[in-house]
């Protein structure tokens, strides 16, 4: 049974986007019965409601910061116009599909790889992970953080990168990077149980529904990537198990003040991975520059959604076509709470060989252009390969 609804509130009133990067918003509500079976609030049941809210919202919204608990993060009060990307989705007068209609696959897939390869990212919302989960798994890791060091060491991250990290030098700068992480991985490993009760079910909860979420997105980037449906689901078949890189990984960058030079939230990098799926509390501080872009843009925290961004390896198979999205976490100027997120990382089985595939993507504005790509045989890589070399830039001192 569930233990709070589903769905993200996505209405008039959800004034709590931030976005000066415009970020495409994607609806998963038909995509899956078994996530929607956790309901939806009221008013947003009926998919022709749905549609009706919906369109309340197309076009130029304008979008406040909110005035309550997270108004100061947010910093002053303005509007900002935000071009919003609503989904519209064919009517299911029965409601009884057990699977999403092909239509609605292909919807989703041709909006996913537009913001994909447009923006890097997308606000995923109806994905069905409850925001109660996500909550429970902050509160297990602020406990876990506020256990004496000593403790927190046993559970240290591993050669198989399962494990907590303390906060320290960054791994991609010369910077201070505030935050503790705990990566869980599919060599799997210790869980602080005993110290703090609960957090394994919560680990283990949000394993399962990021897991059936990924496997939803593969189908639709698939799908999008003229490929057939169980095409990159079939190289991701062993997501947090072993041979596979997939990580889910939690998040606690504790209060820090003023920005000051050298210390960061999270320095700039891309992700390794085909692609990471990423809650955030409202505290802020996401930044994203949008490929081609030399700009940093802030995200904004619309309650409920996950982000997807892109990482290397979807750029390699996609031969820059979706690119990996570079990003980052700043200290916020306003505010001195501390952030949580939840990431988590999709990567293909270790032995997948990572070559450009002969695709086309549409471009916005444009025809599609087909691009045949040579596969260059000499210089193939597996994901294996990837990931140890990636590890070996990263965490070489
Ligand atoms: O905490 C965040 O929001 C971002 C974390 C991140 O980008 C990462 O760990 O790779
Ligand atoms: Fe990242």
């Amino acid at each position: 049974m569930s233990c709070c609804t589903s769905a993200p509130i996505v209405t008039q009133t959800c004034e709590t986007l931030l976005s000066k990067c415009e970020v495409p918003i994607i609806d998963l509500a038909h995509m899956d019965v078994k996530f929607r079976h956790l309901g939806q609030p009221p008013g947003l049941r009926h998919p022709r409601l749905w549609k009706e809210k919906a369109s309340t919202l197309e076009g130029i919204i304008n979008l406040m910061p909110p005035s309550g608990r997270c108004s100061g993060i947010n910093g002053p009060r303005r509007s900002t116009n935000v071009t919003l990307d609503i989904f519209e989705y064919s009517y299911n007068s029965r409601g009884t599909e057990r699977y999403p209609q092909k239509g609605v696959v292909k919807q989703v897939a041709s909006k996913l790889l537009r913001a994909l390869s447009e923006k890097g990212l997308a606000l995923l919302v109806n994905h069905g992970i409850p925001e109660c989960k996500m909550k429970a798994a902050y509160r297990a890791f602020d406990a876990f953080c506020e256990l004496p060091e000593e403790v927190r060491t046993k559970y240290e991250r591993n050669e198989s990168n399962y494990g907590y990290v303390k906060p320290g030098p960054s791994k991609y700068t010369d910077e201070k990077e505030a935050r503790h992480v705990f990566n869980v991985t599919g060599t799997g490993g210790p869980l602080p149980d005993e110290e703090v009760p609960g957090f394994k079910s919560a680990v283990d909860e949000l394993a399962r529904d990021f897991k059936q979420l990924s496997a939803m997105l593969l189908t639709a980037l698939a799908v999008g990537l003229e490929q057939s449906p169980d095409f990159l689901m079939s190289k991701h078949s062993r997501m947090l198990e072993p041979g596979n890189e997939s990580t889910l990984r939690l998040l606690y960058y504790p209060p820090l003040g003023a920005p000051a030079p050298g210390l960061a939230r999270c320095s700039a990098h891309c992700d390794y991975g085909t692609f990471t799926l990423l809650a955030q509390d409202c505290e802020g501080g996401l930044e994203i520059q949008t490929p081609y872009g030399e700009r940093w843009g802030r995200v904004g925290h619309l309650p409920g959604a996950i982000l997807v961004n892109t990482g290397d390896i979807l750029a390699n198979w996609t031969n820059n076509q979706l690119p990996a999205l570079r990003h980052r976490v700043v200290v916020p100027e306003h505010c001195g709470r501390g952030r949580h997120s939840i990431a988590f990382f999709v990567h293909p089985d270790t032995n997948t060989l990572i070559e450009p595939l002969d695709t086309k993507i549409a471009q916005a504005n444009q025809e599609p252009a087909l691009c045949r790509l040579q596969k260059k045989k000499r210089g193939v890589m597996t994901a294996y390969h990837h990931i140890q070399r990636r590890f070996r830039e990263t965490y070489a001192s």
